[in-house]
């Protein structure tokens, strides 16, 4: 991964740290009976990695369009930086945009000029002379280990390169915050994870602010710091992403994130009874130290014979160990299985009884 980043690329300015750079107020916005965006309130901190989730047509789109000032609000608040953009004219809403720099799904470059030209495109619009825009964009092709293709056209780059051109122009006008717009959507998994560091990168290094809006919950997992929920028009859940995979509230958090926490298999699945079988099938959900595997040892060494290990595992979000198990306990004590939740449960493991295997032997 080519992402080192000099300090001088982007020449941060130093800034209190606990300063909302965006904040919305109950925002809304409707069309015809749809409510698009129905009282959303979130704020996002400087140099904090915000991801907004949500499914197709939740409402994703209209929070940018609203947040760049494309669209406007029916009512509620939007502040970035401090100052509230919902009644500004046009002209007013200028400068603001500027302080937003954007990366989009489709890259959206100028196929007819070069890379280096794409890059500096927002210091021409901004009337800088062309030696310090090119200087500029030297510095951010570097910033995005794309130095060496300057004088390239954008045909001629890979979907990651493309991106990586992308990144380097939004960040061009020193804006305070960064939108990424499904902007791994069109890649491959080991692009997005190669554009998510350098996203991640970034951001450490620099303390760059980015509101990340994407379907994927992978993508919030890779880099996000907090995680907000959209549905409908709301935010239904919000939190630190750890702890939002650890235990999500709600079945919209709980399907996003179905593609990438253990699942039971298929085959177990499908031949679970609601009432009768040689085993009692339980999903557990561990966050913190309990999840580190030591649980099950204890349960053990308690309760000999009592469970054996279907399907899981442990994985790492934010420096912490999230798991997620499947077990598998005998029934023909019919006791058991409530001595292994009540064991499990007070150790702060959220136990869930899924069924009866009914063929297991
Ligand atoms: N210009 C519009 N006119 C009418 N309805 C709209 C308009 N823009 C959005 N909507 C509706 O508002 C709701 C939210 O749409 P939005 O495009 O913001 O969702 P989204 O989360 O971005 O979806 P996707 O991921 O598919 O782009 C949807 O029901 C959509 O049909």
């Amino acid at each position: 991964m080519n992402s080192v980043v000099s300090r001088a690329a982007i020449e941060p300015r130093p800034q209190a740290p606990a300063e909302e750079v965006v904040r919305l107020i109950d925002v809304k916005r409707r069309f015809g009976t749809t409510p698009a965006l129905d009282g959303i309130s979130l704020s996002v901190m400087r140099g904090e990695i915000l991801g907004i989730i949500g499914r197709s047509g939740a409402g994703k789109s209209t929070l940018i369009r609203c947040l760049n000032g494309l669209e406007r609000a029916d009512s509620g608040e939007i502040r970035i930086e401090g100052r509230d953009i919902t009644g500004l004219q046009e002209q007013e809403l200028q400068p603001l945009r500027r302080r937003i720099g954007m990366i989009f799904q489709h890259f959206n470059l100028l196929s007819a000029k070069t890379v280096e030209d794409n890059v500096a495109l927002p210091l021409k619009i901004e009337g800088i002379a062309r030696a310090e825009r090119l200087q500029r964009a030297q510095e951010l092709l570097e910033l995005v280990g794309l130095a060496d293709k300057a004088q390239a056209y954008p045909s001629s780059l890979s979907g990651g390169q493309k991106q990586r051109v992308g990144i380097a122009r939004a960040l061009a006008a020193r804006p305070a915050l960064l939108l990424s717009d499904e902007a791994t959507s069109a890649l491959d998994p080991e692009t997005t994870r190669s554009i998510l560091a350098l996203l991640r990168d970034i951001n450490r290094k620099l303390g760059l602010t980015i509101l990340l809006i994407t379907h994927e919950m992978e993508v919030v997992r890779g880099i996000a710091d907090r995680v907000a929920v959209i549905d409908a028009g709301r935010i239904v859940e919000e939190g630190q992403v750890w702890s939002v995979f650890a235990n999500p509230q709600t079945d919209i958090t709980r399907s996003l994130l179905g593609g990438i926490r253990p699942q039971l298999p298929d085959h177990i699945l499908g031949r679970l009874s609601a009432t009768t079988g040689s085993e009692v099938i339980l999903s557990v959900d561990l966050a913190g130290p309990q999840a580190q595997g030591a649980l099950f040892a204890e349960l053990s060494a308690t309760l000999p014979h009592s469970f054996r290990l279907v399907h899981g595992g442990i994985d790492h979000i934010q420096n912490q160990p999230v798991a997620r198990f499947f077990i598998a306990v005998p029934a023909r004590d019919p006791a058991l299985a409530g001595k292994v939740e009540q064991f499990l449960a007070a150790r702060s493991a959220r136990v869930e009884v899924l069924g009866y295997d009914a063929d297991h032997v």
